[in-house]
């Protein structure tokens, strides 16, 4: 399901909590699509990283970057507050990836403005972003000032313990006028069964 919903979008992006912790690859790898059968790096989305204090420490050997040099991805797009240091610059650079410079544009230096992101992968003629985590940037875009950005939420919910400690996503709890309100319900849901794994698929309610 992951690999398939790659290969339908434009760009997958995640924050720099997930590149650290897991070396992602961020490509698609179903039979057919490029660098798998298929033509060039038709079906390969866009990884993008956001990374506003530049936290990343890539190389050659990230997996991402591996990938892009062995034609089977696209390389990274990377967004920060400011330029990345010449070695990594370069190394992007020459894998075909770039570097963003968001600059502070109001926000504090730990974030990014989604309104300056999404901007810009619009002018670059991105026109669909699959946002694949992790928590900390599911959960602000779940917040009741960004969930309007978002078109559709899907869990996938698998019969494993993700363990103590896991990544917890979940918007902040809603206040107004000093009562709590429910945390906005997805609509037009529906549910479907996927060899052991059960997949929800929803749209964000717009008047909750
Ligand atoms: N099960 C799943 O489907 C997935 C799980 N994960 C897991 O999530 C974990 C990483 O999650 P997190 O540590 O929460 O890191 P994260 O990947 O959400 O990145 C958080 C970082 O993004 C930056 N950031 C920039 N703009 C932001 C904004 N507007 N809002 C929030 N953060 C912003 C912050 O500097 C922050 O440190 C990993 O353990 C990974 O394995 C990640 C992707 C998918
Ligand atoms: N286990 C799992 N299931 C999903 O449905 C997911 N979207 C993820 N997400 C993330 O996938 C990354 C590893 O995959 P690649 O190496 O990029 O293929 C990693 O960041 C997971 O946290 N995980």
């Amino acid at each position: 399901m992951t690999h398939y919903l790659r290969s339908k979008h434009d760009a997958i992006l995640i924050g720099v909590g997930t590149a650290e912790a897991d070396n992602p690859s961020l490509n698609c790898r179903i039979a057919g699509v490029g660098g798998y059968g298929g033509d060039g790096l038709e079906g390969q989305p866009r990884p993008v990283v956001i990374d506003p204090r530049g936290r990343w420490q890539f190389d050659a050997e990230s997996k991402v970057f591996k990938l892009a040099e062995e034609g089977k991805g696209k390389a990274p797009w990377v967004f920060t507050k400011a330029p990345l240091d010449v070695k990594r610059a370069r190394l992007l650079q020459n894998a075909g990836g770039r570097n963003f410079v968001t600059g502070l544009e109001g926000c504090p230096e730990w974030r990014v403005s989604w309104d300056y992101v999404l901007k810009v992968l619009d002018a670059e003629h991105i026109r669909s972003v699959m946002i694949e985590g992790g928590g900390a940037i599911i959960n602000d875009l779940l917040a009741p000032e960004n969930i309007g950005l978002v078109d559709v939420v899907i869990v996938t919910i698998a019969p494993t313990w993700l363990g103590k400690g896991g990544v917890q996503v979940c918007p902040d709890e809603r206040v107004e006028q000093r009562a709590r309100l429910p945390v906005a319900r997805l609509t037009n849901v529906k549910w479907m069964p996927l060899g052991e794994d059960v997949v929800l698929c929803g749209s964000p309610s717009r008047n909750q």
